[in-house]
């Protein structure tokens, strides 16, 4: 059996060696494409597939990793089952190395999900999964996730202009609305985001800062070619210190709930996600909200960037979700259809990542132990072969019975994966999807989202940004 294809015409593998020079351990980084936008990693991905076939193998150089791509929802499905008992997904590389490194006496300790692999990290997660997919624990956020969605929406409107658009950066806007949902999960209260009063020095705007600064110094040092494993540069010594200060603000907002906790009585039926992690470990509960903090705010923001966008393109489909909203019925199954199609078109994640623990003989390939392998499921749920019309906007296949040639049961179930597979699947889900219906209901009650300019752009960094100018415009119903 051959190994994995490389035998590729010189420009392709100089391409291919622009490509690795900038990929990192954990995920794709095509922004430098020419464009920047997401197209082309489709368009590329097609290209590849349509010529080298569905596996193909990138050549790492520069310290970057070689990395497999698969485009085959099939040959995926093989993998991920068989990586399945103690998946390895590496990344987060400096976070690791802060948690594991600088903190002190911290080597012989669990960092959290995002940083562990193998046995360390299925401790860690089988200790918060009860607590953290419990339906009935996640849904005691309903009221204050409202009552946030609500804070939201009066934030829009004052920050309307004359021409019903949002004055400033849409997406620093649906930052402040996803770290403020999340907070209220991560830290047991209200951050107070949307506050447009909210003092310079409080540790609620600190904390902002520093998490945007995170998300801004880790994808430099993650996710870009940098020499910070030889020696400290100073994007390094910046994200050490974003690192510490986020600990030490979440470590002070944990305090704070931990002290009104115990002035209370509340039982076991009441308890939220953080007062229950309390009860497991401090520790525990520090790393887990931090992960929160870090794995919950852009992925939601984004998330709700591409929903609207992509129901301001389709007004028609808007005014039946609207229907459906303004009437109260209580049901939300044209709401989850939008978001879970939205996902499928514009998934904030373009593909999951694996790294091998052995060795797979797949499609004529083989793929070696301990080779990083990216699933394509974004370029496989925009195809035709799993979703006819795959490239338009039809929250209906969602809904549609199987005698329907739109069912979305036709498709091979791994050709859509936005919240990852398995038991390394993403733990925020549950409180992602909640946060992000609320808020999309709220807004469709009370504005008709339009979008007055030329098609959206996105790009690839750890995550799939939808990025500006943004052209929405918000009129009231
Ligand atoms: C729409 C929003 C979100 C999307 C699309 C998303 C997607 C993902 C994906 C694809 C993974 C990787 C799964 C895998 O490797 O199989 C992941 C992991 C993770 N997500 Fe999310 N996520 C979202 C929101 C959130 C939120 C709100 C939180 C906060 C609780 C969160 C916390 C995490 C954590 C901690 C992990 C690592 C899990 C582990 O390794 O065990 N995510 N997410």
């Amino acid at each position: 059996m051959q190994a994995v294809r490389n035998s590729l015409p010189r420009h392709v593998t100089s391409m291919y060696k622009n490509i690795n020079r900038n990929f990192a351990a954990n995920t794709l980084a095509f922004h430098f494409l020419p464009g920047g936008a997401l197209s082309n990693l489709e368009k590329l991905l097609e290209v590849f597939c349509t010529k080298y076939g569905p596996i193909i193998r990138l050549e790492g150089s520069f310290g970057a990793p070689t990395l497999i791509f698969v485009l085959d929802a099939e040959a995926s499905a093989q993998i991920l089952r068989g990586e399945n008992w103690i998946p390895y997904r590496p990344g987060f590389a400096s976070l690791e190395h802060y948690r594991k490194t600088i903190i002190p006496n911290n080597s012989d300790q669990t960092t959290g999900l995002l940083t562990e692999h193998g046995e360390p990290w299925k401790k860690f997660r089988s200790a918060v999964n009860p607590i953290m997919l419990h339906t009935k624990t996640i849904k005691l956020y309903s009221k204050i996730l409202n009552e946030v969605a609500d804070d939201m929406i009066a934030r829009m409107r004052y920050k309307r202009n004359s021409k019903n658009e949002i004055e400033g950066k849409f997406d620093v806007e649906m930052n402040l609305w996803s770290l403020e949902s999340i907070g209220v999960v991560a830290l047991g209260g209200r951050l107070n985001c949307l506050d447009p009063n909210l003092p310079e020095d409080s540790p609620a705007r600190k904390l902002i800062q520093t998490v945007h600064d995170i998300f801004i110094l880790s994808n430099e040092l993650d996710f870009k070619p940098s020499f910070w494993r030889y020696f400290a540069t100073p994007t390094y010594k910046k994200a050490m210190k974003s690192y510490a200060e986020q600990t030490r603000i979440s470590e002070y907002f944990i305090n704070k709930a931990r002290t009104e906790y115990k002035s209370k009585q509340t039982n076991d039926d009441e308890k939220g996600i953080l007062e229950k992690l309390l009860e497991i470990d401090e520790r525990v509960a520090v790393i887990m909200a931090s992960d929160m903090l870090l794995a919950g705010v852009d992925t939601a923001a984004n998330t709700m960037l591409g929903i609207l966008y992509l129901l301001a393109k389709n007004p028609e489909k808007q005014e039946k979700l609207r229907e459906e909203v303004t009437s109260h019925s209580g049901s939300k199954a044209y709401l989850k259809a939008c978001i879970k199609e939205s996902l499928r078109m514009m998934p904030v994640v373009a593909g999951n990542l694996r790294q091998t623990t052995k060795e797979y003989n797949i499609l004529g390939y083989t793929i070696p132990k301990d080779m990083l392998v990216t699933f394509g499921h974004q370029y496989l749920s925009l195809i035709d072969q799993h979703y006819p019309k795959s490239k338009e906007f039809i929250p209906e296949r969602w809904l549609v019975d199987k005698t329907d040639p739109l069912y979305y049961g036709n498709a091979h179930p791994f050709a859509y994966s936005p919240f990852g597979f398995g038991v390394r699947s993403c733990i925020g889900r549950r409180i992602a999807e909640l946060e992000i219906e609320t808020f999309l209901a709220k807004v469709i009650e009370n504005f008709k989202v339009e979008w007055n300019g030329p098609p959206v752009k996105t790009k690839i960094a750890a995550i799939n940004y939808v990025i500006g100018p943004y052209h929405y415009v918000f009129k009231d119903v």
